[in-house]
């Protein structure tokens, strides 16, 4: 059990609630920090655990996340064990594949492997003297008033811890989270979309990746979207998203690839007919929730950091890379505060939550707009609408994806940014058109076609013109 709560003199007691991505790279930073860190896992240690190696199950790592990993030493070592993905690469319906480069030689994703990413974090934790990982320890009640903890054994044995400082990083269904339900002024919304996910395995082919590994694979079917990202031991992660009614329709293993030959013909050689009428019904789809609330603290006693604080759909892949980021917000705030706990929670709330209510909100936007309109073609031609842009106005012009995903720049004022960048193209593309519009007819005016000598009949072309412009 931790020491007494000490007051300013002494050393603060960090609690962190959850050992996933989050809580275990925040144990990183708290220890480097120098406080007495203890971490609470319900799970068991994962890097103990018997488990068969299941399917690999990847994320995007951008670069966001790398930063603060960094911050922790950690960058170099989970970088080298990551996939760079280079550009997308669009799978259309005729099974064409197009790349489209995400932008310069040091813009790509990476490709990590979700488990050895957490494994490789807590073990980092557990190096500093002043950290403590305690598994089997699941939150069951907690007062913000006494900063008082009960945590629930498998055994059913119960431990009672107070701390300092309760850092909430118990992820989507967190039971810190809940004690903020309960206060008056704490705003709360979560949002289950239609669409679950579903992972399949896509096997190396004679020893080697079945598709071009640097890339991440997408097959944008408006309703339906696929991606895939490779993993070391030359597989693709492939996620399936589609709304959990159209995945109860299929229930027959003919069912499934009557599907897959509909939406993604190209895929069914690479995974294999007969693996993916097995690996479909392995398990059933899961659903994907979005949270916002706020603030995310109580007083100078708790606060809630990753996807406890902002559970986002996965249709930007920056989950983890914001929860990664609080880390690195957190932490400049408690230097600038001088570790002054109440002043640093309220400055957390007042910073962070804007920009993660920002990219819950892009991760949602990005799922209603690929739904209704993104198939490979549409894709395709906004991706190269971006980069052309970009590349005649790479100051004025940044892609709302090249700001989220390669840079630093605050979420909400990406979104801020793409809103003005929006109005400018449409507006220079209005004023483009109307200049062509005035344009010609200045022209027309100027030297009067002579009507005998028109290709097409002068009213024609006014009606084609009219036609032109009407909405
Ligand atoms: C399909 C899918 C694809 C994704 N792809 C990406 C991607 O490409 N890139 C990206 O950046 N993000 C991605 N994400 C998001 C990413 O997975 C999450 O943002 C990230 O896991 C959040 O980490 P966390 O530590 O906050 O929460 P979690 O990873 O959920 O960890 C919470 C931890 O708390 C523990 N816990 C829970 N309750 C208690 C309790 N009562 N007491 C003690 N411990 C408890 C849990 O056991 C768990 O270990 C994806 C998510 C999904 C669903
Ligand atoms: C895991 C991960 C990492 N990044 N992205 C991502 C997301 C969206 C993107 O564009 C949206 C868009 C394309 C075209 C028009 C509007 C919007 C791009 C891109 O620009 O390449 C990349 C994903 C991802 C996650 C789920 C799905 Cl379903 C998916 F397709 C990709």
């Amino acid at each position: 059990a931790m020491e007494e709560p000490s007051d300013n003199r002494q050393k603060k007691v960090v609690a962190v609630v959850g050992g996933g991505l989050v809580g275990a790279l925040n144990a990183c930073f708290f220890a480097k920090r120098g406080l007495d860190v203890e971490v609470f896992e319900s799970r068991e240690d994962i890097r103990q655990a018997k488990v068969v190696k299941g399917r690999s199950i990847n994320l995007a790592l951008s670069h966001r996340g790398r930063q603060a990993l960094k911050h922790v030493g950690m960058e170099e070592k989970i970088v080298s064990q990551g996939i760079p993905m280079h550009a997308r690469m669009i799978h259309s319906l005729n099974g064409k594949q197009s790349p489209i480069p995400y932008g310069k030689k040091s813009q790509y994703i990476l490709s990590v492997d979700r488990a050895n990413l957490n494994k490789q974090l807590l073990t980092e934790a557990e190096t500093y003297p002043n950290a403590k990982l305690n598994f089997d320890h699941k939150l069951q009640d907690w007062s913000a008033e006494k900063g008082l903890m009960t945590f629930v054994r498998s055994d059913g044995t119960k431990e009672h811890i107070q701390a300092d400082l309760i850092v909430g990083c118990d992820g989507a269904f967190s039971a810190i989270r809940k004690q903020f339900l309960r206060r008056s002024r704490f705003n709360y919304s979560q949002t289950y979309i239609p669409h679950g996910y579903m992972e399949l395995t896509m096997p190396p082919i004679n020893g080697e990746f079945a598709m071009k590994p640097n890339y991440l694979h997408i097959w944008p079917r408006n309703t339906f979207m696929m991606i895939a990202l490779p993993n070391l031991d030359k597989t693709f992660t492939c996620t399936l998203f589609m709304p959990f009614d159209e995945f109860e329709k299929i229930t027959t293993g003919d069912q499934v690839i009557e599907f897959f030959q509909k939406c993604f013909p190209d895929s069914i050689p690479l995974i294999g007919a007969d693996a993916l009428r097995e690996d479909y019904f392995r398990l059933p789809a899961q659903a994907m929730v979005s949270v916002k609330c706020s603030p995310y603290h109580i007083g100078d006693k708790c606060v809630l950091m990753g996807d406890a604080a902002h559970a986002v759909v996965p249709f930007y892949g920056q989950g983890m890379n914001a929860g990664f980021e609080d880390c690195i917000v957190f932490d400049e705030i408690m230097e600038q505060f001088n570790e002054d706990l109440a002043a640093v929670l309220a400055e957390y709330s007042r910073v962070r939550v804007p920009d993660d209510h920002a990219i819950a909100d892009l991760a949602m936007y990005n799922y209603v707009e690929m739904r209704a309109h993104v198939n490979s073609k549409w894709f395709l031609f906004r991706k190269h609408v971006d980069n052309i842009l970009h590349f005649v106005m790479p100051k004025t012009i940044i892609p709302l994806y090249t700001m989220v995903t390669f840079t630093r720049t605050r979420y909400h004022k990406a979104v801020e940014r793409w809103q003005w960048q929006d109005k400018v193209i449409n507006r220079g593309l209005l004023f483009s058109a109307a200049g062509a519009a005035l344009g010609g007819v200045f022209l027309l005016i100027k030297n009067p076609p002579d009507v005998n000598k028109l290709s097409i009949p002068a009213e024609k072309m006014w009606s084609r013109l009219a036609a032109l412009r009407s909405p």
